[in-house]
């Protein structure tokens, strides 16, 4: 890993105001420079990183314990196998550092000419990046404490989401000669004694591995032994777009099932372009007003069946709501060809940001969400995509600015797929 020099820019999205940096996750060697001189344990940080060196200029050391870099309150170079200033001795994990500069983010990546030492294995780094909000560092200080938000598996459902972005101004992952061949010396000059690693111009190659794990399928991951996730998908000038997802909410999922399947389903008739279709899937609605969409109205049904009260009352208790859900739409899908296209339920009778609770009974199908194209984007195809297999009996949870900023649909499969019902509880206004 001799003669590179390169440096690896990254989009700053409106309303974050720093980058956390952290080695890859259960990846041998995600970071390890040669730190020259230094003593690999205590090797990141300015004085010790003479030989090869990760710039990130004027971070410190992230995490909940705050602790301060050895020598400086802030360092700018990285090397050994520390992505930060804490000796090993005093704490194990590589838990990363995060910078606060203001203007365009970048990282640079520097190496001399010389070979590594024989005993070293000098792969190179993989890392994450998560952007932090303003809000989150302003009232954190320069050392922030942990969002109950951003950790566990929110960071890697987070990871995970934006990693699957097919967008050159926006990766997640950045990675410079990690196990790959050492580049040949006509691409890359070594950096020279005391030169300046900003006053270059810089080069950055995106290698053939990272691009292709930009076209990976999105993909989004829980633990089914846990009863809760949660994870911001995104921040925008109108807030959080906040999802929950109880996998085993429901109790008596199955008696749920048997009572909805007694229901008097109605087929509904949609208009789009002119053109009178028949919606696949069919629906019921109670609430207090008919609802339109699509070129169809639904009419109101006043009364929720007993089993829908139950589970509205249900959902009410956990969230700590004052009062049950005024409205609940059921849908039906008989099968695999059933589906709903994208969307967000944003009509006005729901107000602006509802709070929409989702029950799937029956088969498992996959809800998926894709972001509003941001400008200068006006397409879907650089877009964030999540996907989650909703299973029976489980409760979604769909708040703050999801239906503003984010769409949803449950499309057809191609493999056979058993009845299942989903009731969307929300509120009209
Ligand atoms: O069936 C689902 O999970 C989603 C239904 C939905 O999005 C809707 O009815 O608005
Ligand atoms: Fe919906």
């Amino acid at each position: 890993m001799n003669g590179m020099n390169y440096a690896i820019c990254i989009r700053r999205e409106a309303g974050f105001c720093g980058v956390q940096f952290k080695p890859g996750e259960n990846i041998q060697g995600a970071f390890d420079l040669d730190p020259g001189t230094g003593v690999d344990d205590l090797s990141s940080s300015d004085a010790f990183c003479t030989h090869d060196a990760l710039v990130i200029p004027a971070a410190a050391n992230a995490g909940e314990h705050g602790l301060p870099m050895l020598n400086d309150p802030t360092a700018s170079k990285f090397c050994g196998l520390r992505l930060n200033a804490v000796p090993h001795s005093q704490r194990a994990d590589n838990f990363g550092v995060i910078t606060t500069l203001p203007g365009s983010i970048q990282v640079f990546f520097n190496t001399d000419a010389n070979p590594p030492a024989p005993h070293r294995y000098d792969r190179g780094f993989h890392l994450r990046f998560q952007q932090r909000p303003c809000t989150f560092l302003h009232t954190n200080s320069r050392l922030p404490q942990p969002d109950p938000l951003a950790t566990g598996s929110f960071n890697h459902i987070l990871f995970r989401a934006l990693k699957s972005m097919d967008n050159k101004r926006r990766s997640n992952r950045i990675q410079g000669g990690w196990s790959k061949p050492v580049p040949t010396r006509t691409q890359a000059k070594p950096l020279l004694e005391g030169q300046s690693h900003t006053g270059k111009a810089f080069e950055y190659k995106e290698s053939a591995e990272a691009q292709a794990c930009r076209q990976k399928p999105p993909e989004i991951n829980y633990n089914t032994n846990e009863t809760l996730f949660e994870t911001i998908l995104s921040t925008t000038e109108n807030g959080k777009s906040i999802i929950r997802y109880y996998p085993e909410f429901l109790s008596n999922a199955d008696e749920a099932f048997v009572q909805l399947e007694k229901e008097e389903w109605e087929e509904i008739k949609g208009i789009n372009r002119g053109t009178e279709f028949l919606m696949p899937r069919q629906m019921i609605w109670y609430g207090p007003y008919p609802y339109s969409f699509a070129g169809a109205t639904l009419k109101n049904h006043k009364v929720m069946p007993p089993i829908v009260q139950e589970i509205n009352e249900l959902i009410r208790k956990l969230m700590k709501k004052e009062k049950n859900f005024n409205s609940v739409l059921i849908n039906h899908y008989r099968d695999n060809k059933d589906s709903v296209d994208w969307h967000s339920d944003d009509e006005t009778l729901f107000g602006k940001q509802p709070f929409i609770a989702s029950i799937s009974l029956g088969d498992t199908r996959n809800f998926e969400l894709r972001q509003k194209p941001i400008l200068p984007d006006t397409t879907y195809e650089y877009s964030q995509h999540v996907s989650i297999p909703l299973v029976h009996g489980s409760l979604l949870i769909m708040e703050g600015a999801v239906q503003l900023d984010w769409q949803h649909r449950l499309r057809k499969e191609f493999h056979t797929r058993k009845k299942r019902f989903n009731l969307t509880f929300r509120d009209c206004i």
